[in-house]
C-alpha cells in the first residue's frame, strides 16, 4: 500500500480566504503541493512558490503523480490543501503518541508512534468553538459547556433568551455575548426564511467570530516569535487554534445544490443582519474589534466544515447527550471504523478519545461515527448520506462471505443439513453493498450455495411446500412488520402487551433468521426492558446476556454500550437476589454474580472515561 508517511509539510498559515479563492478557482486540478507551507520556523508559501527551481518543479510533479495515484486530487477538498497537515500537527506528535500519515481513498490517518495501552488518552483537545442544541440550550453553559444540572446556577441572557451561562463564566461571557445578541435573538428569524438549520447558523457565527482579523492572520509571528497559527497545549489538554480548524475536510463537490443554496442565503442573511446590528450599535471601534472579518463565500466554507466535522458533545453521567456541537480538529483527523479501537468521551468543553484496546505500534486510531449494530449495507448508507463517503474500514471491506456482517441479515438455510445463512446474491457478490435494493433478487447459502430465485420455473426446494422459511424475500419483510407492530405497542408504554408480541416475534422468526440477526437482536432490548418493567429479573436477564452475547461476537472490544448492558445485568442480579422468594443459597450466589458483572462495568467504563469520571455504585 502506498503512503506519503512522514510529510512533515504543514498548512502553517492557510486563511479562510485561501480556502474560498483556491476552491472557487480550481475545484480538482490544482497541487495540494502548491499551498503547503512549512512548520514554525521554516519559509512561507510566497518563498516556496518565488524560488521554484527546474529541480523543485520535478519534485513538485513527483509529488502530484503521488498524489493522483492515492485518489487525493479527485476529491475537491484535496484542492483547497486539506490534504496536508494541520498547523498544530508538530505540537500533538510532541504531546500525543500518534502523528498523521496520508493513505489511499481515506486521505490523513492517524497513526499510533508508539505501542497505546487501552484506556490511555490519544487525544484530550479543546473545541474550537461549540454551540449547544436549540432543543437543549439551557443544558448546558454556553461558555464553558459544562452541565446546568438543575441545582446549579445559571443565567440566562434577558434579552435574546438563547443563551446560558454558569456562575463561573457568566460575568466574561456576558460581555462577548454583547457583539452578538442582536443576531442571536433573529437567528430562528434568519433560519425561517432561508430554509437553513438554525444551529448551523449559530455555529457558522460562533466559528466566524473565532477567526483572528486580516492583520492578525498576515502578522504570522507574534513578537515573541511564536507562529500564532499554532496551538499549545496546557495540563495535557491540546488548544487547537481557528486555523487547525480550517485545515478539516468540507466534501463541497458532495453536498446539494438545494442546501447550498439555502447554506449562501442564511449566511448572507446573517452577515448583513450582523453588520448592521454593529452599524446600529453606532460604535466605530467596536465595529472594528468586533467584525466578523468574513465574507458571505467564506461563511459558506465554515457551514461545510461544520457540517462534515461537528462532533457531538454533552455527558450527563454516563451518557453522550448529543446537546452541544463542537469542532475539533485533531479529534477529526480520527477516521471510522466499523470495529473501532478508540472512543469518545467529553467533559466540558474538551473532548477525550482514548484508547479501548492496546494498540499496537503503527496501527491506525478509529472510532465510530455512527451505530455498528446494522447490516453492512445500511452502516455504509448511513456513513454515505451523514458523512458522505464510501467506507472502508477492515470490516467493510472483508467479502461479506467470510464476514459476521452475513449473519445481520442472514436468513437460515433451509436445505436439510445445511447449517449455511441464504443472503441476497446482489449482497453476496456486490463490491459496493446498497441497504435498499427492492428488486426481487434472488438469494444464495454462503455455504452449500443453494440459489433460491423468485423468477426461476420450477418447485425453489425440490419436494418441499413453500413456505415463509424458503422465501427469504417474503420472510424479512414479515419480521419487520411483526417487529413494527410489537414495538409500537411497546412505545405506548403497554409492557405487558408488549411483551407477548416481541416474544411471539422471537418464536415465530428466532428459526428462520440467523441469531445475530439485526432485527432479532433489536427485539431483545425492548423485551429485557418489558420484563424489568414487570418485576421479571429473571427473564430480564436472559435478554441481556444474550444481548451481550451478540454485542461481544459481532463488535469485540469494549464500548460504554456493553457496560451500560453488564451494568444492567448487575442490577437484575441484584434484584434477584433480594427477592423474596430466593433461597439464601441462591441469594448468595446472585450476590456474587451481581458484585463481578459490577467490576466488569468499572473495568469497562475506567477503560473509555478515565479512572477519574466513574459515576460512584
Ligand atoms: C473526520 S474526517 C477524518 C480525517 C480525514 N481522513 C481527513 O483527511 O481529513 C472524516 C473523513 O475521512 C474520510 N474517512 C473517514 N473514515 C473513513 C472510512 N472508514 N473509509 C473511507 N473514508 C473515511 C471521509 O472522507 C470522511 O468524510
Amino acid at each position: 500500500m502506498e503512503q506519503l508517511e512522514g510529510d512533515n509539510t504543514c498548512m502553517a498559515a492557510l486563511s479562510l480566504e485561501d480556502r474560498v479563492v483556491v476552491a472557487q478557482d480550481q475545484p480538482f486540478e490544482m497541487d495540494t503541493h502548491q499551498h503547503q507551507h512549512q512548520c514554525a520556523g521554516g519559509g512561507g508559501a510566497d518563498e516556496v512558490e518565488g524560488t521554484t527551481t527546474t529541480k523543485k518543479k520535478k519534485q513538485k510533479k513527483k509529488k502530484k503523480a503521488a498524489a493522483t495515484k492515492l485518489g487525493l486530487l479527485s476529491d475537491g477538498d484535496s484542492a483547497a490543501g486539506v490534504h496536508l497537515l494541520l498547523p498544530s500537527q508538530k505540537l500533538v506528535e510532541k504531546n500525543f503518541p500518534w502523528t498523521t500519515v496520508i493513505r489511499p481513498r481515506r486521505g490523513r490517518c492517524a497513526i499510533a508512534t508508539r505501542a497505546i495501552k487501552a484506556g490511555e488518552v490519544v487525544i484530550a483537545e479543546q473545541a474550537v468553538a461549540f454551540v449547544p442544541r436549540s432543543q437543549d440550550h439551557t443544558a448546558v453553559c454556553h461558555a464553558c459547556c459544562k452541565d446546568l444540572g438543575h441545582n446549579s446556577f445559571s443565567f440566562e441572557c434577558p434579552v435574546c433568551k438563547h443563551v446560558v451561562y454558569c456562575q463561573e463564566c457568566q460575568a466574561k461571557a456576558l460581555d462577548n455575548h454583547s457583539s452578538w445578541c442582536a443576531v442571536s435573538q433573529q437567528l430562528n428569524e434568519i433560519a425561517k426564511k432561508s430554509d437553513c438549520d438554525e444551529d448551523l447558523l449559530r455555529f457558522v457565527l460562533a466559528l466566524a467570530l473565532r477567526q483572528p482579523s486580516r492583520s492578525e492572520h498576515s502578522k504570522k509571528a507574534s513578537e515573541d516569535g511564536e507562529d500564532k497559527s499554532i496551538g499549545t497545549v496546557k495540563e495535557g489538554v491540546l488548544y487547537p487554534t481557528f486555523q487547525d480548524a480550517l485545515g478539516l475536510q468540507t466534501h463541497q463537490d458532495k453536498v446539494s445544490a438545494a442546501w447550498k443554496a439555502s447554506v449562501q442565503k442564511g449566511c448572507s442573511l446573517l452577515l448583513s443582519t450582523y453588520e448592521s446590528s454593529l452599524g446600529n450599535a453606532g460604535d466605530a471601534n467596536q465595529h472594528k474589534e468586533t467584525s466578523l472579518h468574513s465574507s458571505v463565500e467564506e461563511l459558506q466554507i465554515l457551514a461545510m466544515l461544520v457540517n462534515t466535522n461537528a462532533h457531538g458533545m454533552g455527558a450527563q453521567g454516563l451518557h453522550n447527550t448529543d446537546v452541544a456541537l463542537g469542532i475539533f480538529p485533531f479529534v477529526s483527523m480520527l477516521n471510522h471504523s466499523c470495529w473501532p479501537n478508540c472512543c469518545f468521551a467529553s467533559e466540558g468543553s474538551v473532548m477525550y478519545v482514548r484508547a479501548t484496546q492496546d494498540i499496537a505500534k503503527d496501527s491506525e486510531l478509529c472510532v465510530s461515527y455512527i451505530n455498528l449494530y446494522e447490516p453492512r449495507g445500511v452502516r455504509k448508507q448511513n456513513l454515505a448520506d451523514s458523512k458522505h463517503f464510501d467506507c472502508s474500514c477492515p470490516r467493510c471491506s472483508e467479502p461479506l462471505i467470510s464476514s459476521i456482517d452475513r449473519f445481520l441479515e442472514g436468513c437460515l438455510c433451509t436445505v436439510r443439513g445445511c447449517s449455511g445463512v441464504l443472503l441476497k446474491s446482489s449482497s453476496l457478490h456486490a463490491k459496493n453493498v446498497k441497504s435498499e435494493d427492492n428488486s426481487l433478487s434472488s438469494w444464495e447459502c454462503d455455504l452449500c450455495s443453494h440459489v433460491v430465485d423468485p423468477h426461476a420455473p420450477g418447485p425453489l426446494f425440490p419436494g418441499k411446500t413453500l413456505t415463509l422459511d424458503n422465501k427469504p424475500w417474503e420472510l424479512v419483510p414479515a419480521a419487520e412488520n411483526s417487529f413494527a407492530a410489537a414495538m409500537g405497542v411497546y412505545r405506548e408504554r403497554r409492557f405487558k402487551d408488549a411483551r407477548v408480541l416481541l416474544e411471539r416475534f422471537l418464536a415465530d422468526f428466532s428459526g428462520k433468521l440467523h441469531p445475530l440477526h439485526v432485527l432479532l437482536f433489536d427485539a431483545l432490548t425492548p423485551l429485557m426492558n418489558c420484563c424489568r418493567a414487570m418485576g421479571d429479573a429473571a427473564e430480564g436477564s436472559r435478554f441481556c446476556h444474550i444481548i451481550l452475547d451478540c454485542l461481544e461476537k459481532v463488535m469485540p472490544g469494549l464500548s460504554l454500550e456493553l457496560a451500560n448492558f453488564y451494568f444492567c445485568l448487575g442490577e437484575m442480579y441484584s434484584e434477584r437476589a433480594e427477592a423474596r422468594s430466593t433461597s439464601q443459597v441462591l441469594a448468595k450466589r446472585y450476590r456474587k454474580q451481581a458484585q463481578e458483572t459490577f467490576q466488569r462495568v468499572r473495568a469497562i467504563r475506567e477503560t473509555c472515561l478515565g479512572k477519574a469520571n466513574l459515576p460512584p455504585y
